[in-house]
């Protein structure tokens, strides 16, 4: 939720009261339009994110209008021993932290110049400064008075309350006004004097350095001999732009989301905040400074480092740090940072570590700022230079180019056109990356896929059946070694795979980047989804099929390092399969609040009663992981009531009970599974997210991984199209081709029309996707959930019957496509529930 500006006041803190009569009379003389004889004034001070003590000032004119400003003025703290230091309040992630600055004389109080050149010459939202004042016998302490920006502002980085589709606005938004800050030309509007733009950081972490010494020499905190280290990697890699001052300009010092005031009710922000720490630098710092929420988040009031996005999963909606970056770099027009990101993270976190050992030093002393809340912060900064330490030995921390699909479908720098889309082409055209990896898709298919599809088939109805087919495990060998693995991994998710997977786990040793797909947007994925749908054996082949790709994209999201370790890593490798147990048949499962199967925590242990069916993949002798969905809470209000939670498909109280048929089809060795649990006791540590998150997990489930369906229900009406063509080439019926006959020509025609319309939109739904998030799409999304079984109904018909009686037999694949494409219609949530939402959506549109 945001807090209005207006609302984040509270009484004057004791230590910062000052005297109300004596600011008056300065503001009455200094400040043009100030009310000359109030009949109110009122003072209240700021208790959020304020470095300096902030106050609003509410005056009240002889006719009754309220004016409103903030007075920011230096605190009325000790000053350190040096004769240069002098101590002022900093935060860093969103909490207190005192901070030294040496040399006041090169900032002092000189920032209200840069607001001034900002407001008067840019476009650079700031708040107009009134007045400054140098003289510390008016209220104890030099202050000035500003505009008081009517707005919201985000405290929480998170955006806890903020729907999906506004959180990505307002990162959005962050990321432009920080770039239109960084193009101001300082030159022009008179700021080049304004500090040094070469060497900023190599001055910085000299600085700093010095700093951290100095409040850990004798008789105070220890010293860490790894921060030692990390000045001496940060030293050895000052990006060369550093030198040169090319990523030179106005630094802010303090960019964070919480120090951006955005308009009362648009996402567009008004002000920027806090501008003590402002001058000339690298302003690279304050790019890497303003994407800390994606890497570690610490404060005053938390004991431990707190990890960041990438760790513990972007909240829906949030932008990856990537497309955040993108964005600043689009739009400040910007190199992609890859190479030097390392160093500009590690940085801010050195400069943090630093910064709080200051804090610690001064608590132990007993005149810390902070007060008791600064107890943590030695551990803090020790947290911290670890966690600087282990983000400089990852292998990557940002792919190596830009997000080829970003959130505003931009290219970034000319380097990238290539990725898009060729010169002259048609909105839905596949790049080259794609139409390549379409190609060999293509080639493997017709290899290895379609000759096997009877051998496979043949295994499926014998008694045998419940057994894998050896040629099944040497094709995933071929496809993995071909680069045709894990292709849905959407490319964010595949990062934080990365992320938590691949640095310092154990259980990594046969798992590496080929593992984590091809960095694809799910618009792109599509195009090779598709081609994979066209045979029912294929998907699994290529690691594609469902259930398992929802369920690795659930674990992706959300599970935690050790469940991602356990059951993710091998899902991924392919060497077990999974199901996801939703549906009962005692009650309408389309509707999931009706789900009865009960999860009860006793314990250590979470206790799961009901019976489950439509489990699909259940029966798969490779299937060890199944995630169900049950209640933990029968009384929860309705949407809060459910959990999903991780059951090893072998612990005792589970009982297959049978495999479920579809128009005789069981679909072996994969099967459709009733499966009963009783009294089946899970460690606690296998729920996912945590109690009552069942259905914010089942949205993110639901959206990729069922358009997944969509796309191959394409293929499978393509090769519906192609075997109906062949066959109607081929046979002759009262003296002609059937292709010569008009009824057909009539019929296909219309089936390729009523097909290109449906993948369009399926393109489209995916395109939407990426762009715009699961909520937004989710319009598209249920149009394309209708629109492609129903069409690939249509065209399977059409083929079957130009089959005649082999059409409904088993010696073609148009009957099982068929069986497939028909559960379609009610597996992946049936069709009234999609037109019920496109209509809602129609509904409200036309009430706006
Ligand atoms: C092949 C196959 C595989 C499956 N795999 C899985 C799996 O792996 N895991 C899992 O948990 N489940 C799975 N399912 C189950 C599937 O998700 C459910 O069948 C589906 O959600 C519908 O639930 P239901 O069967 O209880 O039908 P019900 O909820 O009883 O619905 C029956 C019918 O009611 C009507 N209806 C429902 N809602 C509305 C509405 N809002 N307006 C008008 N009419 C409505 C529709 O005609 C609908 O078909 C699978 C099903 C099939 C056929």
């Amino acid at each position: 939720m945001a807090n209005r500006t207006g609302e984040l006041v509270e009484a004057v803190q004791e230590a910062h009261k000052l005297d109300v009569n004596a600011l008056l009379r300065y503001a009455q003389a200094h400040v043009s339009g100030f009310p000359l004889s109030p009949s109110k004034f009122n003072l209240s001070q700021f208790g959020h994110g304020q470095s300096n003590p902030t106050y609003l000032m509410e005056v009240e004119a002889g006719d009754g209008t309220v004016k409103r400003y903030v007075l920011r003025k230096k605190p009325p703290g000790k000053l350190l021993q040096s004769a240069h230091a002098v101590e002022r309040e900093f935060q860093f992630c969103g909490m207190w932290i005192a901070w030294e600055i040496y040399s006041l004389e090169l900032v002092e109080y000189s920032f209200s110049n840069v607001l001034k050149a900002l407001g008067d010459h840019t476009k650079v939202p700031v708040p107009k400064v009134f007045c400054l004042c140098n003289d510390p016998n008016v209220i104890g302490t030099a202050f000035y008075i500003m505009e008081f920006l009517e707005g919201r502002i985000f405290v929480d980085p998170s955006l806890p309350g903020v729907p999906p589709e506004r959180r990505q606005a307002i990162y959005l938004a962050t990321a432009k006004v920080l770039a239109s800050l960084h193009s101001a030309n300082v030159d022009a509007i008179g700021l080049g004097n304004y500090g040094r733009r070469d060497n900023y950081c190599k001055r910085q972490i000299e600085r700093w350095f010095k700093q951290y010494l100095a409040s850990t020499s004798e008789g105070k905190p220890e010293s860490n001999p790894k921060m030692f280290e990390l000045v001496d990697w940060l030293r050895k890699n000052i990006p060369p732009e550093d030198a040169s001052g090319a990523t030179g300009g106005i630094v802010h010092g303090d960019f964070r989301i919480d120090n951006v005031v955005f308009h009362p009710t648009e996402d567009r922000v008004i002000g920027i905040l806090d501008w003590e720490l402002s001058t000339i630098g690298n302003q690279m710092c304050d790019v890497a400074y303003s994407c800390m929420p994606y890497i570690a988040q610490v404060g005053l009031d938390t004991v431990e480092l707190a990890k960041g996005f990438e760790i513990i999963g972007i909240p829906e909606g949030i932008p990856t740090q990537a497309e955040f970056l993108a964005e600043y770099c689009n739009e400040a027009g910007r190199a992609w940072p890859a190479s030097q990101w390392k160093f500009y993270v590690a940085f801010s976190m050195f400069r943090g570590a630093s910064i709080y050992t200051g804090v610690y030093n001064r608590w132990l002393m007993g005149n810390a700022s902070g007060g008791k809340r600064a107890e943590h912060t030695g551990r803090h900064a020790n947290s911290l230079i670890d966690a600087a330490l282990a983000f400089i030995a990852k292998k990557t921390v940002l792919p190596e180019q830009p997000p080829s699909v970003s959130l505003g479908r931009r290219q970034y720098g000319t380097e990238n056109k290539v990725q898009g889309l060729p010169e002259g082409s048609g909105r839905f055209v596949p790049s080259k990356k794609v139409q390549e990896l379409r190609n060999r898709l293509i080639q493997f298919m017709e290899e290895h896929i379609y000759p096997m599809e009877e051998e496979f088939s043949k295994l499926a109805q014998s008694d045998l059946r419940w057994t894998v087919h050896p040629e099944e495990e040497r094709l995933k060998v071929l496809a993995k070694k071909e680069g045709l693995w894990n292709l849905w991994i959407p490319f964010d998710s595949a990062a934080r795979a990365k992320e938590l997977i691949y640095n310092g786990s154990a259980n990594t040793h046969h798992v590496n980047d080929r593992f984590l797909g091809a960095g694809l947007s799910n618009l792109e994925y599509g195009y090779l989804c598709e081609i994979m749908g066209r045979s029912l054996c294929a998907p699994q082949i290529f690691n594609c099929g469902a259930p398992d790709t929802g369920n690795m994209e659930v674990l992706l999201r959300y599970g935690t390092k050790e469940q991602l370790n356990e059951w993710l890593v091998p899902l991924l490798d392919g060497t077990i399969r999974s199901g996801f147990a939703m549906t009962e048949p005692q009650v309408a499962s389309s509707d999931a609040t009706n789900i009865e199967c009960s999860i009860k925590r006793e314990g250590d242990s979470y206790v799961i009663n009901g019976t489950k069916w439509w489990t699909s993949g259940a029966m798969d002798p490779r299937c060890r992981i199944l995630i169900l969905m049950g209640k933990t809470d029968f009384t929860a209000p309705r949407h809060k009531q459910q959990s999903m939670i991780l059951v090893d498909i072998k612990t005792p109280g589970i009982t297959i009970k049978r495999p479920l048929t579809v128009f005789g089809f069981d679909d072996a060795p994969h099967g459709h599974a009733e499966v009963s649990f009783d009294n089946v006791r899970v460690p606690a540590k296998n729920i996912l997210l945590g109690e009552g998150r069942g259905f914010e997990i089942a949205q993110g489930r639901l959206g990729p991984g069922r358009l997944h369906h969509c796309m191959r229900l394409i293929g499978a009406a393509e090769r519906g199209m192609q075997l109906m063509a062949q066959r109607a080439l081929n046979r002759k019926t009262f003296g002609k081709y059937i292709a010569q006959h008009g009824s057909f020509l009539s019929d296909i025609a219309k089936c390729r029309i009523e097909l290109e319309q449906a993948r369009l939109l399926v393109l489209e739904a995916a395109d939407q996707l990426d762009r715009l998030g699961n909520k937004k799409a989710r319009g598209t999304i249920a149009m394309a959930k209708v629109a492609a079984p129903n069409m690939a109904l249509k065209v399977l018909d059409m083929a079957i019957q130009v089959y005649g009686g082999a059409g409904v037999s088993s010696d073609t694949v148009l009957a099982h496509l068929w069986a497939a494409a028909r559960t379609l219609r009610i597996a992946d949530g049936p069709d009234e529930v999609h037109l019920g939402t496109i209509a809602q959506l129609e509904l409200r549109r036309a009430k706006l």
